[in-house]
């Protein structure tokens, strides 16, 4: 392919992108791949080129554009290589003419900007968008983390994490053989962080309410040692379904996954009401956390979404906590920093239920900063996603 061709072919992507943010349909990352099979083509060299193009142009608008061409023209006012490229060459992008609307740069809108965590400054702000490094958990049922260090070259340790192995972006861990037979999951530390937050023990009878397809219900049951009975539920069949074969090759045997309809979710958990020594609550949410590795979740970030994220998390806060038995714990985690999403769900769920309490000290010292109740990791401050965790005690 010309070069002018890779950049028609990542504005022809960016659009897709763009309508699938608005839309609610499948994010960046699926549609680039979608895109790329389309293009047998396309040779490795063009792939890079055009992955690259096109996570530039999102990196550097903050709202979903009108077009993928406005978006491009954006990068293009900036980089005279690629305006140069706007050369109406056969399948290269037409001439640039007179005031060609462009996409406006920045992190997020301004009144979004406003609701993140008090924490969030602006040396946050500017690393929020930053690449983010690949961060394995050594899997301790089958491997530890010197093993799985020792497969990779510029394998680093992760502070405070004993089985946290970070590699460089991009590195292409998961085709290792290694990871086939369960020596390793990816994980980014802020997750690795949450599921041990939890303070599970081999002999707890655990639930992982929102599950997913299991990430840190693995983190979970590698913790205990695989002694804990965890019930791992999720309104999600395609995630969820992921689950039991990833519990096979992790050699995780005690997890049961129950797949919840919306809105009966509580009948269909009424025979463990009570009866939880630990509940994880990791609520959907706007994943502002994690902008570093899915940066058109930005795109996707609307007010109208947010607010039923914010209703979600309070539903499934509360039952959480119906769940949990006298004494026990109920963990809160999103991974957003916005403060309705955190410090404020913490803060209207104790007055919702007097009598439970927050835990302290629920992660090594150094790491996260107190944020109201909870605690707030940050990629400017601890190097990994942005997560919000509540630690919190049931009366007796
Ligand atoms: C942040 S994700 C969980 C990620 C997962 N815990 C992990 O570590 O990989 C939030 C999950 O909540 C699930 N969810 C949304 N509404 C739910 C509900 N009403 N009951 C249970 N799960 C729900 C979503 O399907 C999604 O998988």
């Amino acid at each position: 392919m010309t070069p002018a061709a890779r950049v028609q072919t990542a504005i022809e992507i960016l659009d897709t992108i763009a309508a699938s943010a608005r839309e609610g349909g499948p994010p960046a990352d699926a549609i680039v791949a979608e895109a790329m099979r389309a293009r047998r083509y396309a040779g490795s060299k063009d792939r890079r080129a055009i992955r690259g193009l096109v996570y530039d142009a999102i990196r550097a608008i903050r709202l979903a554009p009108k077009s993928g061409r406005a978006a491009m023209l954006t990068l293009a006012a900036a980089d005279p290589e690629i305006a140069a490229l706007f050369d109406g060459s056969p399948y290269g992008p037409a001439p640039i003419v007179g005031n060609e609307p462009r996409a406006e740069r920045g992190l997020v809108a301004p009144h979004l900007m406003a609701m993140f965590d008090p924490l969030i400054g602006a040396d946050e702000t500017a690393v929020m968008l930053a690449r983010a490094p690949l961060d394995l958990r050594a899997n301790r049922l089958l491997s530890d983390r010197d093993t799985v260090a020792g497969l990779f070259a510029d394998a680093q340790p992760i502070a405070g994490l004993a089985d946290g192995v970070r590699l460089p972006p991009e590195t292409a861990a998961v085709q290792d053989a290694a990871y086939s037979i369960g020596l390793f999951e990816v994980q980014d530390a802020a997750s690795q962080h949450a599921a041990l937050a939890l303070d599970a023990a081999p002999q707890h009878n655990i639930v992982d309410l929102c599950a997913g397809a299991g990430g840190k219900t693995l983190a979970i049951a590698a913790a205990t040692g695989d002694q804990a009975d965890i019930l791992a539920a999720d309104t999600n069949r395609a995630r969820l379904q992921q689950l039991a074969p990833r519990a096979h090759r992790a050699g995780a045997t005690r997890i049961k996954t129950l797949l919840l309809n919306p809105g009966q979710e509580a009948a269909m958990l009424a025979d463990r009401m009570g009866s939880a020594d630990r509940v994880i609550v990791d609520a959907p949410c706007s994943g502002s956390g994690t902008w570093r590795r899915s940066p058109e979740l930005r795109w996707r970030l609307t007010s109208a979404r947010l607010e039923r994220h914010v209703a979600d998390q309070a539903k499934l806060f509360d039952l959480g906590a119906e769940l949990v038995a006298p004494g026990g714990k109920l963990l809160y985690a999103v991974c957003s920093i916005i403060a309705r999403e955190g410090r404020a769900q913490v803060d209207e769920f104790l007055t919702r239920h007097p009598g439970w309490t927050v835990d302290d000290g629920i992660l090594p010292d150094g790491i996260g900063r107190p944020a109201g109740s909870g605690f707030l990791l940050t990629p400017g401050h601890d190097g990994c996603d942005g997560f919000f965790l509540a630690r919190l005690t049931a009366p007796c």
